[in-house]
């Protein structure tokens, strides 16, 4: 995980607190981290950031080490718990997200664990997307939206958000995940917007057949023997059943295209992300199935095809 995906937003005022350190063993800390950053090639800004999540620290504190004459910091854990983590980080490869529990995705500060895939950033485009391409989007009508392998939850809050009138059905596998999605749905007081299923893509929206206005989903797209080269963050912590979409990556995409047609309305989306390279396999499966139209690539912020789209005819 790179560092582009974290934000100095703190998770503190959230937190349960009351933990002290002083400002001289909080300092020493951070820069004993910093240093072993450095040394295992990890960006020393992830042990900033662990602070920052960890106490009210601010941008300018962490500047101007203002905070090292302070008689007190208050930390949401012991300072030996964040020694350890740390370590974890280190050690173990285990990604700062997991350690702080706490990612920053659009504007939401999600809870994470390692039962869930950590967000990245560049999904945060699809509700962007989302927005634009579906005819259906601006009704001011009641509507139905689903995103499926919730994960975090981060799609069906952001699209929860982005869609007033509409009501998500969020669907995941993983009871976990599912647990995950609830708490952050709880956070930001969508509950009553987002309904949790826990079932296989499609299988739990039964009552939704020809009722959908937009299908949204991040699945697991890389192929099986990728997911066992990735860097040690992913490979040995995130969930391979967020990762691995079989031999060619596309299983999961192809249950997608499949079954997406008996529950979208006419004009509903069907928008997807997906790994650099399985654009084009992509579009060719939605141009057989035979049922959607304005099939389109959409690129990332640096330019590589991230996106699916299409409509139902
Ligand atoms: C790549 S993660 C995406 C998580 C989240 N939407 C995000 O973008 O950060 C894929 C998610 O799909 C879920 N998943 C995998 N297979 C599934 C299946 N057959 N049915 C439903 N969900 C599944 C996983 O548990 C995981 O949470």
């Amino acid at each position: 995980m790179s560092d582009a995906n974290l934000d100095p937003r703190s998770s503190f005022s959230t937190q349960k607190r009351g933990f002290f350190a002083s400002g001289q063993a909080v300092w020493q800390w951070w820069q004993e981290a910093q240093g072993a950053a450095i040394a295992a090639n990890i960006p020393v800004e992830e042990a900033t950031w662990l602070l920052q999540q960890s106490s009210a620290l601010s941008n300018l504190d962490m500047r101007l080490e203002r905070f090292k004459d302070q008689p007190q910091i208050e930390l949401v854990m012991p300072l030996e718990e964040l020694v350890q983590r740390w370590q974890q980080r280190i050690q173990q490869h285990t990604p700062v997200q997991y350690l702080a529990g706490t990612t920053p995705w659009r504007n939401f500060q999600l809870t994470v664990s390692s039962a869930v895939l950590i967000p990245r950033p560049e999904t945060e485009l699809l509700i962007d997307l989302a927005l634009r391409l579906s005819p259906l989007a601006s009704c001011p009508s009641p509507s139905h939206w689903t995103d499926l392998g919730t994960g975090s939850g981060a799609i069906a809050l952001g699209l929860a958000t982005a869609l007033p009138h509409a009501t998500i059905h969020a669907v995941d596998c993983s009871h976990e995940a599912l647990a995950i999605a609830q708490f952050n749905a709880q956070a930001y007081r969508l509950t009553e917007r987002i309904q949790f299923y826990h079932g296989v893509w499609f299988e739990p929206l039964a009552h939704l057949q020809g009722c959908l206005d937009g299908m949204v989903s991040n699945p697991p797209y890389i192929p099986s023997q990728m997911v066992l080269e990735l860097e040690p963050e992913v490979t040995q912590h995130e969930p391979h059943l967020a990762l691995d979409g079989g031999s060619d990556g596309l299983d999961c995409i192809r249950h997608l295209v499949a079954d997406a047609p008996d529950y979208l309305r006419s004009g509903g989306i069907w928008l997807i992300e997906l790994m650099m390279g399985q654009a084009a396999s992509v579009v060719d499966l939605l141009w057989a199935n035979g049922n959607y139209r304005d099939v389109q690539i959409h690129q990332d912020l640096a330019g590589i095809e991230r996106f699916v789209s299409a409509l139902r005819i």
